[in-house]
Parts: structure tokens; C-alpha cells; sequence
């Protein structure tokens, strides 16, 4: 894959659903009493994933056409013992949402994945689900797989989350619904909240208020239908891919727009980018909406603290982008970098290195002086989908050839990645 010399990127661009809402979608049709139907799923291996471990736990779920899904839901106790493992791949979140439901089921299952996920700690959510009672067993004492849990009656909880993490709070959530008690749920920095939404949208009772969740046990939920809303994770690449690149202008329809996934709109303003929210609207509880971008002149920031979880996941583009702005950025509070896919400060910074940026690791983040001319390299994807997008959106911009190794992994989240950038390359 060679992108050099590119002049501009121009058009108009759709995406396929978004993959932490297309999950959810999943789990909750599947517990659900009733027929859903989920539009503009997203096809990528992590969300095929979490249809595989439902439909080994007897749920009939149908992949149609034009990405749509047919879930046929069994209830929330028609889950069924699955005789073999259920294989998270590469997901984070299915693993991780998947251990809360679990932890309620009358019925013992083991959680195995790749080896990213072997690396990745689970006892953040094992430690709160055994508060609630769950049994489960895993090595390190629970923290990493094979993961085996042992569900039953469960009781609530008060937590309060050491760590903001949209899977974590996911876990307790839907474990919530098991237990016969109220649980609480208090956040320091307010993580995505598309499961309270979409879980309220179930006939869940769940109450979110700023930082604090109340969730109470129900007899059933009511499967709906849903509309899953463009990943703005995944417009990121090609936002800052149009910032950067002199005389682009693209227009990125039907993203959502939940302002607490929204971190990078916020960087971009601050950067002094060029961009509009055209059509906005409000889909299923989610809001969505058009996003104009155009090339600008941009300026370096400081991110950290609160608006760390609204763009964890858009940091390693970020990065890349923060080469191109005037001074110096500094990306700190993002510890949480460190156990993603792969270490994601880690691969940001040798991989940046390596293009001639002028980066500098921290403890818990990095310090990026622009603008600089970056030139090709031999890139390391490290098997991680986030970072392949953002070094081959590097690459654009780089004098000279690079290589880029397993750019496969981008099929984990975005598998139309490169045919869309081919789209809008002019
Ligand atoms: O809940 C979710 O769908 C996600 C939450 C985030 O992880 P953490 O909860 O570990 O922050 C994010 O990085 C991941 O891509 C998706
Ligand atoms: C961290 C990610 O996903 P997960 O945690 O679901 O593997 C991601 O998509 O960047």
C-alpha cells in the first residue's frame, strides 16, 4: 500500500455503524424478550465476535443485507450453557461486557481470545463482579484469560470506578439486571454511556445523572429496533487526514455525535481546524449528524483530564495530527493507553520516532513539537487495527515509501478503511 504524493482528499463519505454501540446492540437484543433489528451494524471482527458468543449461547441471530441484523432474543435468563468456549478475538469490550452478563447466568462459561487480549487486564471487572457475588477464575487470580465465571444470584452494589472505563461500568450494568439489589454506580470522568442509553431505550431502570448511576433489577426487557449511528472513531482518521492535507474538504455523513465520544470535535476546534456539524439529529437516544471538515492551519493543545475518556480510542491520530500543528502538544492522564490492543504510547512514539517526529514518551502520555515534515518508514502495526489507520493516514503525508506491517488488523474496526480513503484520494 503506497499513498505518496497524494494531492488532496475531496467527497462525500458514509461509515459503517459504530462499533461500541453495535455491540451493546447485540448483547441487549440477545437478553431481550422479542424480535430486534439492528440497521448499519458494524461488519467488523470485533462485533462479529460478540454475534459469535451469543449464537453459542443459543441466540438465533441473522446477518442480512445492506448490514442489518435480525436478533432473535431469548430473555434475560434464556441464555443457554454453551458447550464450548466463546472466543472474544481481539474485543475488549466483548469480553469485558460479556463477563457482567455472565456473572448472572445459572450456568458456568469460559472467556478465551488472541493474544493482545491474553495481555489485557480483566481484573478491573472480575474484582466488582465478585463484589457481587459472581465465582470467577482466571489466571493471575482472575486478571487474564482463559477466563472462567460461575454466575448465580447476584446482589448490588455501590462502585465507584477507579479507573473510566465504559467497559467496566458496562460489566456492572448488565449484571445489574441479575442482582436483587440496587446498584450505584458513581464515575470520576464521565466514560461513553451508550449502554445506560440503549439499556433505558430495553425498558431497563436505570437512572444517569452527571457522574452517578442508579440501576434497579426488571422482570424483562423489550427488544427494540436500532439505527447505529457512523463510528466517529473511525471519521476521525479521515478528519484529521483532511485537516492536514492542503485543499481537502470532505463531507462525513450520519456520525454520532454522543458528546461523551466527541473529545476529538473539541481538540480539532482548539487546534483552530476548519470544520461544521451540519443535520443534527437525534437517532435511538444517540445524537448524529453531518461533519464538514476542511484543511486549516493548525495550532498545538494540551489534552488531559476529563476529555481523555471522550477520545482514548482517536489518540494515536491525534498524535500523528499534533506533528503537523505549530508548538507543542502534550497528550498527558492517558495511562490508559498502556493496555489497549498494544501499548499505545508505546507504539505511537517509536513509530512517530521512526518518521523523523519530534515526540517525547511520558509516563502517561507525550509531548509532540510541529510542524515537521515526517518521511517514510518501516511502520510496526503491532496486530493493533488503531494504529495500521493512523500510520497509514501518516503516511500521506510523508515524503518517501512506508511500509506498514499486518495492515489486515484494520478489519477489527473498520474493514472499508482503505477502499473509502481510496475513494476521496484525488
Ligand atoms: O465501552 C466501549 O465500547 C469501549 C470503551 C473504551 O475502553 P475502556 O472502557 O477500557 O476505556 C474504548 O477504548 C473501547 O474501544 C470501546
Ligand atoms: C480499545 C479498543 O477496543 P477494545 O477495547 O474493544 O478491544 C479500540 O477499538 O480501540
Amino acid at each position: 500500500m503506497n499513498f505518496n504524493n497524494i494531492s488532496r482528499l475531496r467527497g462525500e463519505v458514509k461509515l459503517l455503524g459504530d462499533k461500541s454501540i453495535s455491540h451493546r446492540a447485540i448483547m441487549l437484543s440477545s437478553i431481550s424478550n422479542g424480535n430486534s433489528y439492528i440497521e448499519n451494524f458494524l461488519m467488523g471482527k470485533d462485533c462479529l465476535s460478540t454475534v459469535d458468543c451469543f449464537r453459542r449461547m443459543g441466540v438465533d441471530i441473522s446477518i442480512e443485507k445492506n448490514n442489518n441484523v435480525k436478533v432473535k432474543g431469548v430473555g434475560l435468563r434464556g441464555l443457554k450453557s454453551p458447550y464450548e468456549y466463546l472466543d472474544v478475538g481481539n474485543s475488549g469490550t466483548t469480553i469485558r461486557l460479556l463477563m457482567g452478563i455472565l456473572a448472572g447466568q445459572n450456568f458456568k462459561s469460559t472467556l478465551v481470545g488472541d493474544k493482545s487480549i491474553s495481555k489485557r487486564p480483566m481484573n478491573r471487572v472480575t474484582n466488582p463482579l465478585r463484589d457481587m457475588g459472581a465465582i470467577i477464575q482466571g489466571r493471575d487470580d482472575g486478571n487474564f484469560t482463559p477466563i472462567t465465571i460461575e454466575g448465580g444470584s447476584l446482589r448490588g452494589i455501590e462502585y465507584n470506578m477507579p479507573v473510566a472505563s465504559a467497559q467496566v461500568k458496562s460489566a456492572i450494568i448488565l449484571a445489574s439486571l441479575y442482582a436483587d439489589s440496587k446498584t450505584k454506580i458513581t464515575e470520576a470522568s464521565k466514560s461513553r454511556n451508550h449502554t445506560e442509553i440503549m439499556l433505558k431505550a430495553f425498558g431497563g431502570d436505570i437512572k444517569a445523572d452527571k457522574n452517578e448511576i442508579l440501576i434497579n433489577k426488571v422482570e424483562n426487557l423489550y427488544s427494540q429496533d436500532i439505527y447505529v449511528p457512523g463510528d466517529i472513531s473511525s471519521a476521525a482518521f479521515f478528519m484529521c487526514a483532511t485537516s492536514m492535507i492542503k485543499g481537502s474538504e470532505l463531507l462525513i455523513k450520519d456520525v454520532g455525535l454522543n458528546p461523551t465520544r466527541t473529545g476529538i470535535l473539541d481538540v480539532l476546534e482548539k487546534m483552530n481546524g476548519n470544520f461544521e456539524i451540519l443535520n443534527k439529529r437525534i437517532i435511538c437516544g444517540e445524537e448524529i449528524g453531518d461533519i464538514l471538515v476542511r484543511y486549516s492551519k493548525l495550532k498545538a493543545v494540551e489534552i488531559g483530564g476529563e476529555l481523555i475518556p471522550r477520545l482514548i480510542d482517536e489518540i494515536p491520530i491525534i498524535a500523528v495530527l499534533a506533528t503537523q500543528c505549530e508548538g507543542t502538544t502534550i497528550i498527558k492522564d492517558a495511562n490508559e493507553l498502556k493496555v489497549k490492543e498494544s501499548n499505545r504510547i508505546k507504539s505511537v512514539v517509536s513509530n512517530l520516532k521512526a518518521m523523523g517526529a519530534k515526540i517525547e514518551e511520558l509516563e502517561d502520555g507525550m509531548i509532540i513539537k510541529g510542524p515537521t515534515k515526517l518521511k517514510g518508514a518501516y511502520i510496526e502495526s503491532f496486530d493493533d487495527h488503531r494504529i495500521a489507520m493512523a500510520f497509514s493516514v501518516a503516511s500521506l503525508i510523508a515524503d518517501g515509501s512506508t511500509h506498514i506491517d499486518n495492515l489486515s488488523c484494520v478489519n477489527i474496526s473498520f474493514p472499508q478503511f482503505f477502499d473509502i480513503l481510496k475513494s476521496i484520494i484525488r
